[in-house]
């Protein structure tokens, strides 16, 4: 479904010079969930926009359902960190959810009912008509996630969706996330910087190294379908697996580290 071949992304600009990734190849099958899991800065943002095709690659090429990747291709949506930036305040809430609905070739009765249905899915039937600051920042990542899901894509991606908001409400967007991707089929491609998020979200978690970043290990999830809070991230599976997403993003950050000091001579 998604190809990412021998990606390289290099940022130049102002007399600076930055290797955000280096060579990244993987892909993701129709249907799955992976989570890319990697140290911070370590180029995720950067390899995302590249997928939707915010950014032209450096080299390589990304492509989605066999076409090469030139621009944000239809059937692809995003959900990003920042829902306080992605939402229009000026907007109701099911005006915001229909906007990129309106790109689309169909008619407003059936705008509408994709509307309410998405809306529906994250469980704010009743917020249509609210402003999206009136509603906690957990509601809002619900608005955009129901934005992104009224749009009907193939594939969703998702930077980082749930950094900014509390635990509790983290955990129920988590179990929102695999309620919806089981009930949609859609292809999901999760970026976070938190290991255990990977492993209770992902069927598969790929590990990235430090920024200029390659993959570095991938891991089959092998968990029950079936997850919950509480009994998924006690299970002697899903203690393993951190422990080994752990162990590489560690020996990652050393090896940035050790990068740094071969550059950099000793103090006298
Ligand atoms: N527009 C840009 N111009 C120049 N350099 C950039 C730009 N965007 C990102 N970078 C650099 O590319 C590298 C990777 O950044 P990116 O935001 O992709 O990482 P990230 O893993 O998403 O970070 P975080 O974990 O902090 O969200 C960093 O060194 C960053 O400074």
């Amino acid at each position: 479904m998604l190809d990412v071949r021998g990606l390289r992304k290099v940022y130049e600009g102002s007399g600076r010079r930055t290797e955000a990734v280096r060579d990244l190849t993987f892909t993701v099958g129709a249907g799955e969930l992976v989570c890319l899991v990697g140290p911070s800065g370590c180029g995720k943002t950067t390899l995302l926009k590249c997928v939707g095709g915010l950014l032209a690659p450096t080299a390589g090429e990304v492509s989605l359902a066999g076409r090469r990747v030139e621009g944000p291709p239809p059937g692809l949506a995003f959900v990003f960190q920042e829902y306080g930036r992605s939402l229009f305040p000026w907007m109701r809430v099911g005006d915001n959810v229909e906007l990129p609905l309106k790109q689309k070739d169909m008619g407003r009765a059936r705008r509408r009912e994709l509307v309410a249905d998405a809306l529906a899915s994250v469980g704010l039937a009743d917020a249509a008509g609210a402003y999206p600051w009136q509603l906690s920042g957990g509601m809002q990542q619900r608005v955009a996630i129901a934005r992104a899901l009224a749009y009907e894509p193939e594939v969703l991606l998702m930077d980082e969706p749930f950094a900014a908001v509390d635990a509790q409400t983290r955990a129920d967007l988590e179990d929102l996330v695999r309620r919806l991707w089981r009930e949609r089929g859609i292809t999901v491609l999760f970026v976070t910087h938190d290991i255990d998020e990977a492993v209770y979200l992902g069927e598969r978690v790929i590990v990235l190294s430090a920024s200029p970043t390659v993959v570095r290990e991938q891991f089959e999830v092998g968990l029950p379908a079936e997850r919950d809070q509480v009994h998924t991230r006690v299970a002697p599976r899903f203690a393993e697996l951190r422990t080994r997403v752990y162990e590489q993003i560690r020996a990652a950050k050393r090896e940035a580290s050790g990068a740094v000091r071969k550059d950099t001579p000793p103090l006298r």
